[in-house]
Parts: C-alpha cells; structure tokens; sequence
C-alpha cells in the first residue's frame, strides 16, 4: 500500500510542514533532531494529532482531507493503520494469545478464527509456549514480540514504529530488529519507522528522511543520507564531521578558517561549492608543535573545547572549529589531554569525500547531539 501525505500540523508554536510518499512494502525511517516533529508526523498520520490542512492517503484511499472547503478525518480505528511504540502497551489482564487475538478481532471483526491465528502468530514471533502468559510474566523484549504480533495480525495498510526498540537493552534490541525485518519483508507492510538508531536504519529501511524544525531536510538512501550527508544531523549520527567549502583544485576543498582539504569522490569542479565528509573516528590526535602546522593540508591545531563520551571512546571538540576527533580513551589519558589542551589533529586523503553541494537541501552545523 503506498502512503501519500501532505500535512500541516500545528503543535502550540511549532507547525510541521512536510510531504511524504512511502511505496507500497517500503520502510521509510524518519530521523530528526528531538522536536523536529517526528512523532508529530506519525500522530497526525495515525489520526491522533488534528491536521490543520492537508491530505493523507494509503493507496488512493483517502484518511485525511482538510481544506478550507472540507474537513474529513477517519478516526484512529477506522484507519487501518497500526501503531507501535516503545512501550508495548498490551492488555494487562489478557493472556499473550488473547492480545493478539484481540487485534485481529478489532481489524476482522468476530467471525475470523481469531485465536487459531494469534498462535501461528505467536510461534511467527518465536513466542510458541508462551501463548497464556500475561504481559508481567513477560521480559521486555517478549512483551514487544507480543505487540509486534498483535499489531502486523491486524495486516495494517499502514504500520507506524515510533522507536520500538529505545526501551530494550541491546540483545532483546538486536533481536527486536531481526525479527522486524523478516515479519516486515514477509508480509510487504508499508512501514514509518521514528528512530535515532543508525543500525535501525542500515537493518530495517528501504529510504531515509529526515526531518528539522518540521519540514523535510533530506529524502534519499540510507547510504546517500549517511554517507553523503547534507545536514549536521545525519552527519552526526553517521559519526562523520561534515563541512561546507568551495572547491580550489583537483580533489582539494577550502573550508572556514583558511583550512584546506584534500579527498576523493564526485570531484565537483573548480569552484563549486561542495561538502567533505570524513569519519570522526578517523581523525588522528598528534602532538601539539610537531608537523604538519595549520597551514598544511587536513590538519587543524587548537585548544580541546571538550571532551564527550563517544560510542568506542572520548569524542575530542575543538575551541572554534566543526572537526570533532573519536578516539580510544587510552589515547586521551596517555596524551593527559583535557579542557585547555592544545592539539593538533589529522585526517588522512584517502578517509575524505568530496561532494557537491547542491540536489539534495541541508545544512551543515556541528550538531550537539551525538548518535550515542
Ligand atoms: N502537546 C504539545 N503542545 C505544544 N507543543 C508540543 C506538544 N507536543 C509537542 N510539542 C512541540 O512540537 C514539536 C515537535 O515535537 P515532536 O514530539 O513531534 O518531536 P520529535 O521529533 O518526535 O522529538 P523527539 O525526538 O524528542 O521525540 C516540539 O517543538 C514540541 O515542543
């Protein structure tokens, strides 16, 4: 079932404006910065959230329409539209076979052998044996496969996954998403999926988009939105730095600051504007006053404005510039670096990508956040 949405939302002061079109059987994941309107996007898709003008449609068949002539909105049950969110939300009082069964009932009506299909649903999610159990004799991750049974039974037009995965610890998560993929790919479910997790997106999604303050700041491929970002958000959750520049010769790329960049990839012409991406974890740290000097090309010196935790390590700020090094924490205690230190950093040619910086919109800022 394709999903086409035009919407404007209005939350108090924040007004989400954005389009989306999903093909049928695609699972688009939508990433943003907090409070850039993703679950404002999904609420008003799952007719939770009053649109104040736009149209929502799965396959032509219209849940949204609101002009300045007309106001129809199916309510939330009438959709064929399934949610899941990070807390499973299954009937306390009812078995693990009876909640699942339940969703099929309220999507088929009574007349389905509901309780025949919970199971083959339950044994789907590698819950065989546990049909009579109630929700709190359940751990987290069984409580979540239950909810994932309960709400892909009902066979939704639409299924929306508002990080499904954020409240579990990393085993039951990694398994969560294994068994997304395989449910989701068997039974061609068009698929929203709200997440922050980079292994969300490279398991679990067909296409990417992300959002800023409500309006759609990217749309591409996992690996175009990641691996050639064009705002500090996906950089940042990618673990790239990202910076903005003009091109001055064959792969080289002045940036702020008098810096300048040598790398490969679309090689824009002289010139041009361009971005340059590069790993943080590929940033070397050396010793202050030692080559190469500012002047020399991808190198930085400058006083370590911070020092963060990072996935694998310390994530290392510089006072002033928007390059950010990741290194093993016996780097840092080894060098004593702190607040204050003085550094030079590096980063090899061959770790640097070039690429123009018009077709796909964006910014580029160093983004608080981090991916961790
Ligand atoms: N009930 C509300 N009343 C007024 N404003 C709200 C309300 N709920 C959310 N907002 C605002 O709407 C904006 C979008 O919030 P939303 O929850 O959609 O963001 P999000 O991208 O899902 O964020 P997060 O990643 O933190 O979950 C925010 O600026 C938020 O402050």
């Amino acid at each position: 079932m394709t999903l086409s949405a035009e919407l404007v939302v209005r939350r108090g002061d924040f007004v989400l404006d954005a389009n989306l079109e999903v093909g049928a059987g695609e699972v688009l994941a939508l990433l943003g910065p907090n409070g850039s309107g993703k679950s404002t996007l999904l609420g008003a898709l799952a007719g939770l959230l009053p649109v104040a003008t736009g149209s929502i449609r799965v396959n032509g068949r219209p849940l949204t329409r609101v002009s300045a002539g007309e106001r129809m909105s199916l309510p939330a049950h009438a959709r064929r539209v399934g949610l899941l969110g990070q807390e499973s939300l299954l009937f306390p009082h009812l078995t693990a076979v009876q909640n699942v069964a339940f969703g099929i009932r309220a999507a088929h009506g009574s007349r389905v052998d509901a309780g025949r299909r919970a199971e083959r649903w339950l044994a789907d999610v590698g819950l065989s044996g546990f049909e009579g159990r109630r929700p709190a004799e359940l751990s987290g991750g069984q409580q979540q496969r239950v909810a994932i049974a309960r709400a892909l039974a009902a066979e939704p037009d639409l299924l929306l996954l508002d990080e499904p995965m954020a409240s579990l610890d990393v085993e039951a998560a990694s398994s969560i998403r294994t068994l997304l993929r395989e449910r989701l790919s068997s039974t061609g479910t068009t698929t929203v999926l709200v997440t922050h997790d980079v292994v969300d997106v490279i398991v679990l999604a067909d296409r990417v988009v992300t959002l800023d303050s409500g309006r759609v700041a990217d749309d591409g491929s996992a690996s175009d939105v990641l691996g050639r970002p064009v705002n500090g958000f996906a950089a940042s959750l990618a673990g790239l730095n990202l910076l903005a520049g003009r091109v001055t010769g064959r792969g080289l790329v002045a940036v702020a600051h008098g810096h300048v960049l040598a790398g490969s990839g679309d090689l824009p012409p002289v010139g041009s504007e361009a971005w340059v991406a590069f790993p943080r974890s590929a940033v070397t740290v050396r010793e202050p006053g030692a080559e190469p000097t500012p002047a020399v090309e991808n190198s930085w010196v400058g006083t370590v404005a911070a020092l963060e935790p990072a996935a694998g390590g310390i994530r290392i700020v510089l006072a002033g510039d928007e390059v950010v090094a990741e290194v093993p924490s016996s780097q840092v205690l080894a060098r004593q670096l702190g607040s204050g230190s003085v550094v030079s950093l590096h980063v090899d040619p061959e770790f640097v990508t070039v690429y123009r910086r018009h077709g796909r919109g964006g910014h580029a800022s160093h983004w608080e956040g981090g991916s961790d």
